[in-house]
């Protein structure tokens, strides 16, 4: 078993400012930007119970460094908005203590929209993920100082590896309900994880949404679960903001739309309990199973 060890020896996660809440909790920072690029890392956690790190874990990352590469954008005092973002799965997630890094490379972007381009790889250039990113430019607001979280898991580490607690417990999922071709999560998010709008980091959605299509359709592991089926790719559509002081509960709900023998499709939302979808997310899943003619 590889050493459990933080293996960018440059990503000191002290040296970086946390920008965001989501970024307090996932231990994820803004390392570099330049006028049109920028790179987030993170170090991959374990998590108190159930499987490693699941792609969507990592959204927030992907998120954060495609938003920063719109910098030129930020410095005409406008701010963006994630209106899609879509995730291809190229290598597997390494395991906990490995630091990872996104970067986002613009692509085009004028005073109404920006187009990032993502690629999220391990230690040895390894690619993860590749993808890319949709924003909108919204005016911007006068900083302030961000709320401080009250989840600070992250920076809780052990031998070099940060521990927190289950996903189920990060995302305050008090009941699930589960049958054979779909799910129903409520979640309870916790109100620090907002922005200073009082809105949840696009990248959390990633998170959120991986985390209810994998309770549907296998376990989240990728280490050592080798009947879990593997997510290929993930797309979201950002239709309104997750406010957790407004909307309250929310609930995850997902279905199978196909289940192939070696492709299951998954359709998941993200809605107030009211049924006014926030969120709403397609992923693909490769079966473990044996590949039939
Ligand atoms: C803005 C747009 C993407 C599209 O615009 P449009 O087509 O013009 O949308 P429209 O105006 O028609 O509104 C649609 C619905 O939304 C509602 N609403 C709108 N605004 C607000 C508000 N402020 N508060 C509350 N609600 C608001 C509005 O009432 C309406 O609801 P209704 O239909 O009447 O019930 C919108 O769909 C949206 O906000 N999506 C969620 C985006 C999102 O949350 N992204 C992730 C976070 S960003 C991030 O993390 C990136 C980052 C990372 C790191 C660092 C920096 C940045």
């Amino acid at each position: 078993m590889a050493p459990l060890s933080v293996s960018a020896p440059d990503f000191e996660i002290g040296r970086h400012r946390a920008r965001h809440p989501a970024e307090v909790l996932t231990g994820c920072r803004v390392t570099a930007r330049g006028d049109d690029w920028a790179t987030a890392a993170m170090v991959l956690p374990r998590f108190a119970t159930g499987p490693d790190v699941p792609l969507g874990w990592l959204g927030v990352a992907a998120d954060s460094a495609a938003a920063q590469s719109l910098g030129s954008l930020f410095a005409q005092g406008l701010d963006v908005r994630t209106v899609d973002l879509r995730l291809d799965a190229v290598g597997p997630v390494p395991s906990p203590g490995t630091v990872v890094t996104a970067r986002g490379d613009l692509i085009s972007s004028n005073h109404r929209t920006g187009l990032s381009r993502i690629r999220i790889h391990g230690p040895d250039d390894a690619d993860i993920a590749v993808g890319t990113a949709r924003f909108i430019v919204v005016p911007g607001s006068p900083p302030s100082t961000p709320s401080t979280p009250t989840m600070t898991g992250s920076e809780s580490t052990t031998g070099g590896v940060p521990l927190l607690p289950s996903l189920d417990e990060i995302f305050g999922i008090t009941d699930a309900a589960r049958h054979e071709n779909s799910s129903v999560l409520t979640a309870e998010l916790d109100p620090a994880l907002c922005n200073r709008h009082g809105v949840v980091h696009g990248g959390l959605h990633v998170s959120l949404i991986d985390h209810a299509m994998r309770a549907l359709v296998g376990h989240s592991g990728t280490h050592g679960d080798p009947g879990a089926p593997e997510l290929l790719d993930l797309t979201l559509a950002y239709q309104r903001p997750l406010a957790p002081r407004v909307d309250g509960t929310v609930l995850l709900c997902a279905t199978v739309e196909r289940r192939g023998r070696r492709i299951t499709t998954v359709h998941a939302t993200l809605q107030t309990s009211t049924g006014r979808v926030l969120t709403s997310a397609q992923g693909t899943f490769l079966s473990a199973a044996e590949d039939r003619p």
